[in-house]
Order: structure tokens, then sequence, then C-alpha cells
């Protein structure tokens, strides 16, 4: 079940004396849909291009499906889209993909198979140029797919789309992850690995400062309550979930450090107190306020 996919140990780029990745240690496991999250210039497409072997570490190493990243054994069994894909303008998307597909040795089925996966079929005979950026991204990670890898890996998949098309892409890795792909996705959107991925490598300056679940990063969730009066809710919510519990946060709503299972009680003691409910529901920590802890906390 947890089979490792891809392992790096200490993984290392430096350009002259700038250090563009710095001893990254990850684990991606077969099955799931990994993010590797990081702001700009982070080191996430240099990682991943050592992953693809496209460029060398300086020093430190890598295995993908148990073989040096570069090796046949890796680079069969893996389909990418990174920094954009070379397509010709004026040929189809069908036909761009039988050009790859001759490249790489996939069938005319396989070409078909990409144009429906990435829902492509109908447009297949259409001209590359006339694509929206979406189609023209699905169609890059139709290409990723014609040798039906066992993993892919997407360099920031969404960037450039209308929500839209990044809603597309979203459902597109889903399905793909559904039927058995691992995913290996990098993202400096906060809010997308939180919506599509299991688990999360966050990297800042070069650095993975933490790996773990997207549940576990985000932490333990806690209620907003919004109820009046303010004042009387307040000391309702103390006295349930306990005085330090629970805080008058911006807007008059009320935060209240409990699991979600304590709504009930809390509504039930608000009303007996005379209170309008006006609203409550659970307030998680977002990737983002995450992101922003972990990385200050690093930095001082
Ligand atoms: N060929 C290169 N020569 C010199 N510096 C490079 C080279 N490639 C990347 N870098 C530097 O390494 C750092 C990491 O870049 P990288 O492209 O991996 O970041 P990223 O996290 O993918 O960010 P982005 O989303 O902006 O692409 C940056 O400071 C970048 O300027």
């Amino acid at each position: 079940m947890d089979e490792t996919i891809v392992v790096t140990d200490h993984l290392t780029k430096k350009y002259g004396t700038h250090v563009a990745v710095d001893g990254v240690s990850l684990t991606v496991r077969r099955g799931e849909v990994y993010g590797f999250l990081g702001p700009n210039g982070a080191g996430k497409t240099t990682t991943l291009r050592m992953l693809l072997g496209l460029i060398r570490p300086t020093s430190g190493s890598a295995a993908v499906l148990g073989h040096a990243p570069g090796r046949p054994g890796a680079t069969a069994r893996t389909g990418a889209l990174i920094e954009g894909p070379g397509f010709y303008p004026y040929l189809s998307g069908r036909d761009n993909l039988r050009v790859m597909a001759r490249y790489n040795g996939a069938t005319e089925e396989a070409v078909d198979a990409a144009l429906e996966r990435v829902d492509l079929k109908t447009r297949g005979n259409d001209p590359f140029r006339s694509y929206s950026q979406g189609m023209k991204q699905r169609l890059g990670v139709g290409a990723a797919l014609l040798g039906d890898p066992e993993l892919l890996v997407l360099d920031e998949p969404t960037n450039g789309l209308d929500p839209a098309g990044v809603v597309e892409m979203r459902r597109l890795i889903l399905d793909l992850s559904a039927r058995g792909q691992t995913v290996l996705l990098s993202s400096h959107l906060l809010s997308e690995v939180q919506a599509i991925c299991d688990r999360v490598g966050v990297i800042s300056d070069g650095s993975l400062i933490t790996e773990s679940t997207v549940a576990e990063i985000r932490g333990t969730s806690s209620l907003f309550v919004r109820a009046e009066p303010v004042d009387v809710a307040l000391a309702v919510a103390m006295r349930v979930a306990g005085d330090d519990a629970a805080q008058l946060i911006d807007g008059g709503g009320l935060r209240l450090d409990v699991d979600a299972t304590a709504a009930p009680d809390i509504v039930r003691a608000l009303v007996e107190a005379d209170a309008d409910v006006h609203e409550i529901r659970t307030l998680e920590r977002s990737l983002e306020d995450v992101f922003f802890e972990i990385t200050t906390t690093k930095e001082l």
C-alpha cells in the first residue's frame, strides 16, 4: 500500500554560489496526489527537473520508480508536463500527439485514449492554436499520458488557466488519481493543494520545511459562531468551551477552539440563554495560515 514511488535524499542543486534546492528529502507514495508547494523561486521546478533527469543534482540523490532519474526504467514509466509543452500551433491536437507518439513508440490507440482521458476527443481534429489555454494545458497532460505512465509529474498544471480551466484541470487530476495514477504536482497556490492533494511537501528558499498530509498541517478545526447579543454569546461560549477556548474576533463573531462535534451543545446553550444564533460553522485554518506560520517561524 505504502510503496514509495519517488524518494530523494538531501537532493541539492547549486547554480554558482546560489543554492536553488537545498538538501531536499521527500517521498511520494504510490497512488497519491502529492503537492509540492512553495512560492515562486522556491526551487520546485528545479527539483522536478532533477527527478526527471533533465538536470543533474550537485549533491544528494533521488530514485524514481526504483531507478536513478533519467534512466530508462524511470523515464519509460513517467509522464511529465513541465514548463509548457512545445506543440505545433498549426497541427491538430491529435496530430501533435501522433508526432509525440511516434517519437516514444506509442500507438494510435494510445493517442485516442489520451485524448479521451483529457476530454479532448471531440476537439481533437481542431488546430492546436484554436484551443483555449485550458485545452492546451489538458493536451499537455494528454501528451504526458501517452505511455500510460505510473507516475505523472505536473509543474504548475493550473498556471494561466481561468477559473473554469482550473476546475477542469483539478477534475482531470482527481480522475487520473482515481484510476490509480500517482501524481506529483507543484503549485504556489495553497488552496489548490488543499483541494486536490493527499500529501504535501512545503518548500521555501530551496529547503523542504515540512512534509505531511494536508489535514495534518491544517491542524484541528474550530467553530465560528455569530450570535446576539454578543456579550451573552461570549459568556455562554466561555462557559461551554472554557474561558481560554472562546474569543471575540473581527466583525463581532466568536471563535471557539473546540471540536466541531460540540456545535449542537453550543447552539443549545445559546438558545437557552435567549441569544439569537445567526451563523455557526467550522473554521479551519487555511493552508495559507499554516504556510505563513511555518515559514516565519523558520526564518526567525
Ligand atoms: N538555470 C538556472 N541558472 C541559475 N539559476 C537558476 C536556474 N534555474 C533556476 N534558478 C534559480 O533557482 C531558484 C529556484 O528556481 P525554480 O524555478 O526551481 O523555482 P520554482 O519554485 O519552480 O519557482 P517558479 O514557480 O517561479 O518557477 C530561483 O532563484 C531561480 O532563479
